[in-house]
């Protein structure tokens, strides 16, 4: 039995689109789409662990909205634990570090990704929600 990995990740609105970032090549689920985030440190809260995350892989700053449901998903090499933020882009340009791509979608626009599919049920909360 592999350990869970803690993973935040972040829904980010910009101007009424929603931000998702494409995994590279050279990471773990290659060209898989995804909410930018990533591992929780030690002794770091999640809040934390999100906003430090985006402006390492995305250059930008958030405010977080709402926490959304986790979704503990196992790969079979490997387990994660996934934690969901819902957030407002606040401000810089936005730079990426380690990902292949992004997009900034239209709500509708979300399910004909090919995600990572620890992703889904994430995604399929964030359609219910009424915002
Ligand atoms: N950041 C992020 N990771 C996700 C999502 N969905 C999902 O299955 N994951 C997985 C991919 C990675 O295995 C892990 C996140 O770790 P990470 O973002 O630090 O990825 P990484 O490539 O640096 O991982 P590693 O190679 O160092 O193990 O969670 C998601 O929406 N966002």
């Amino acid at each position: 039995m592999s350990k869970i990995i803690n993973v935040t990740c972040a829904i980010i609105l910009k101007d009424k689109k929603i931000l998702v970032a494409q995994r590279s090549e050279k990471m773990k689920l290659p060209l898989k789409w995804e909410f930018p985030g990533g591992k929780l440190e030690f002794n770091e809260n999640e809040t934390d662990c999100i906003k430090r995350e985006i402006k390492e892989e995305i250059n930008i700053n958030i405010e977080i909205l709402q926490k959304l449901s986790n979704n503990i998903h196992d790969y079979g090499t490997f387990k994660i634990n996934l934690i969901p933020f819902l957030v407002q882009y606040i401000s810089g340009e936005i730079k990426l570090a380690e990902h292949k791509d992004y997009r900034l979608l239209e709500r509708s626009q979300l399910s004909n990704l090919d995600w990572a599919e620890a992703d889904l049920p994430i995604v399929e909360e964030f359609l219910k929600l009424e915002i």
